[in-house]
């Protein structure tokens, strides 16, 4: 369904001066510096995978998607969307194509909330019988019970319940969600992915899907691609990956009468410094938490701890590779 051949994208930037005198030069005169966003990216993806794509901030996960759906062109490499160029075919994919871009909206903020899915099947030329089912269908699996209000009074969960049934109104064979559950509480979050496994289930919708969240990502993608500076470092199983990293834990140590100064064991691995507090990533398997408590006890009795797993933005700030095969 999906084929990506060697992708590199560059994005051209304006350099920019602060000095008022550069600022006029550099306007007459404009200089340029090239960003390269994304570097030899290869994979495929089949029909009816749900598969994670994820990164921390800045890795290129976006542009892949603007790729992917044709709204740019890569500087070099080719793809290729059910054996079409996405870039040339862009109008005729869209058509059976679902994109959810976390900050951008598919509804109208001040109109009622199903006068926006009346838009959208017109958009999509759907104003069938069977679609009206199926959008009472998604209306139900999300539990939309404010279809009177307008957008603009929703809350966050609310309004992105509400995406999503706009996502998926024109029964789409292949679907992009970036961030879908940013921001959302415990159970709405649960109910977004039980959702996409059940459309997964009925469609047999290749869904790839954006976010920082491990869970979210462990829940429903059987597979990940991870991308980082632009550079495609792991595609694979989610469940070996996860493997590689469970075992490490956060601990915070705090305390705010004075400065922490700790000798912990060398397999703690300090990753922050804050005034009054240090914080370490320690291997669960070697130690449990009642042990670190002791030891940092022995040093500070006053000191307090704060555990946490760790998110995938801290695995790959942290280099946690060195650790795991430690
Ligand atoms: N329009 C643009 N012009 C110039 N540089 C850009 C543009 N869009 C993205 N970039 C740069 O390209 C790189 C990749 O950005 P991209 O938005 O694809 O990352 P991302 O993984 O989606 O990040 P995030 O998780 O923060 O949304 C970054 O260095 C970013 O600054």
């Amino acid at each position: 369904m999906i084929k990506v051949e060697g992708i590199y994208h560059k994005y051209k930037v304006r350099i920019g001066e602060e000095e008022w005198k550069s600022k006029i030069k550099y306007f007459l005169n404009p200089r340029y510096k090239y960003v390269d966003a994304l570097q030899n990216i290869n994979f495929t993806i089949k029909k009816g995978e749900i598969v994670g794509y994820i990164g921390p901030n800045g890795s290129g996960k976006s542009t892949t998607i603007k790729l992917l759906t044709g709204l740019m062109e890569p500087t070099a490499g080719k793809v290729v969307i059910n054996n079409e160029n996405p870039f040339k075919k862009r109008m005729k994919i869209a058509k059976y194509t679902g994109v959810l871009m976390g900050q951008k909206t598919n509804l109208w903020w001040d109109l009622p909330l199903f006068e926006s899915f009346k838009i959208l099947k017109k958009i999509y030329n759907v104003e069938t019988k069977s679609n009206d089912q199926w959008l009472e269908y998604l209306i139900s699996l999300l539990n939309i019970d404010y279809l009177k209000q307008p957008v603009r009074q929703l809350s966050l969960g609310q309004r992105m319940r509400a995406e999503l049934v706009a996502t998926f109104i024109n029964e789409p064979k292949l679907v992009y969600l970036d961030e879908p559950t940013l921001g959302l509480d415990v159970s709405t979050k649960k109910n977004v992915m039980d959702f996409l496994i059940q459309i997964n289930k009925d469609l047999n919708t290749t869904i790839m899907l954006t976010t920082h969240d491990l869970h979210d990502i462990e829940k429903v993608c059987e597979r990940i691609i991870l991308i980082d500076q632009g550079i495609l470092k792991y595609d694979g199983k989610t469940s070996l990956f996860l493997s590689e990293f469970k075992c490490f834990r956060s601990v915070l140590i705090s305390n705010q009468k004075k400065n922490i100064d700790l000798n912990m064991p060398k397999s703690f691995k300090k990753v922050d410094t804050r005034i009054n507090a240090v914080e370490y990533i320690f291997n669960s398997s070697k130690y449990n938490d009642e042990q670190v408590k002791d030891i940092v006890r022995m040093i500070d009795s006053e000191a307090t701890l704060i555990f946490k797993e760790l998110d995938l933005e801290s695995i790959l700030k942290n280099n946690l590779e060195v650790l795991a095969y430690d």
